[in-house]
């Protein structure tokens, strides 16, 4: 069953070309218990998807078209003011980027999480208070110690840790972590990594979890959505995506990452750039000028997302078999490769 079901989802920046899309026509579903981890390149539309699920676009970016429903919610697109405000951080938990950072300074952890509880109007703040330091605990922190602490008293892993409390300690449904483990060291990111999937699995939660490490995600997430220029380009359960990725981007990726590769000298850089909201193509193909396995009709006509293979989706025109099999076709029309 799906918590939260994201349909034809547009959300636009105001640039100095115009109002042009970050995230195009976007559907994707995370599922009650479920890590879903969503990949790509920098710019690719991850953190506007993921500000989107929140209704948190930042002004004069918009939602401009599509629906997010969360079960038990309704479509968040259209809620405002106070009930948008009780979403976020309630049922919809959330770590964004840098969010170690976004601690006060000035106020002790315990005294902001009470600052939380109070304005999603949380009757009992005590136990607020008790459910936080028992998730403290739970994550490997002496959770009376850190409600008591200041943010220069904790370590960044520790920071990163108490976001994730954060997001927790409203008992949210959905819990949506944009790069939770940037700026940590690698032992730092595993036990996060670790503690995310503890949590997840104790309170069957819908997790989406973003990152342009597919190596780091290929270790606790169920499934895999891959993104690039503002499209979701394939989704599946994660071990067959990986196995077997059937878009020549995904493809490109797996091979460029000697975690899952495991050899680090076959892992090849990924050739050429990824697009930005100016330059990527609006017709055809977004990937289609850095794509080994272009064809004429990429030039022509945007690929739809289209399902493949029972639970797995993909936007290529492109056989899957010529994809997987990694012999590149006839030579593009348009672009070509990179
Ligand atoms: N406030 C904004 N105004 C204009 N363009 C923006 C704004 N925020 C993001 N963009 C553009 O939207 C596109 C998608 O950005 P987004 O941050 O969602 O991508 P991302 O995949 O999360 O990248 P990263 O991993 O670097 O955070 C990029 O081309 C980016 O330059």
């Amino acid at each position: 069953m799906s918590e939260v079901r994201v349909r034809d989802l547009t959300v636009e920046y105001q640039t100095s070309a115009g109002r042009l899309p970050a995230v195009a026509a976007a559907s994707l579903d995370l599922r009650a218990g479920e890590i879903t981890g969503l990949v790509g390149e920098s710019g690719s539309g991850k953190s506007t998807l993921a500000l989107s699920l929140l209704n948190a676009v930042p002004a004069p970016g918009r939602i401009a078209a599509g629906s997010i429903e969360v079960a038990g919610v309704g479509d968040v697109v259209r809620l405002t003011g106070k009930q948008l405000r009780k979403v976020r951080g309630g049922e919809l938990g959330y770590v964004f980027q840098a969010s170690q950072n976004s601690l006060n300074p000035l106020k002790t952890i315990g005294k902001q999480l009470l600052d939380l509880g109070r304005s999603h109007e949380v009757a009992d703040l005590r136990a607020l208070l008790a459910r936080a330091k028992d998730l403290a605990d739970r994550m490997g922190m002496d959770g009376d110690r850190v409600l008591d602490s200041y943010q220069h008293e904790l370590s960044g892993g520790m920071r990163q840790r108490i976001g994730i409390v954060f997001a927790l300690v409203l008992n949210a449904k959905v819990l949506i972590l944009d790069e939770p483990t940037t700026a940590l060291d690698m032992l730092s990111q595993a036990a996060v990594l670790d503690i995310v999937r503890t949590v997840h699995d104790e309170n069957r939660l819908s997790t989406l979890i973003i990152t342009h490490d597919i190596g780091a995600i290929s270790e606790i997430a169920d499934r895999l959505a891959v993104m690039y220029g503002g499209r979701i380009v394939e989704d599946g359960p994660l071990l067959d995506v990986l196995r077997r990725p059937s878009h020549p981007y995904t493809k490109a990726l797996i091979g460029a990452t000697a975690r899952i590769t495991g050899d680090v000298d076959a892992a090849r850089a990924l050739p050429g750039r990824p697009p930005d909201l100016t330059t990527v193509a609006r017709v055809g193909c977004v990937f289609r000028d850095r794509c080994p396995f272009a064809v004429a009709a990429c030039a022509e006509t945007e690929p739809e997302l289209a399902v493949w293979d029972g639970d797995r989706r993909r936007a290529c025109h492109v056989e899957p078999s010529t994809v997987l099999s990694g012999t590149p076709g006839a030579p593009a029309a348009v672009g070509g490769p990179a």
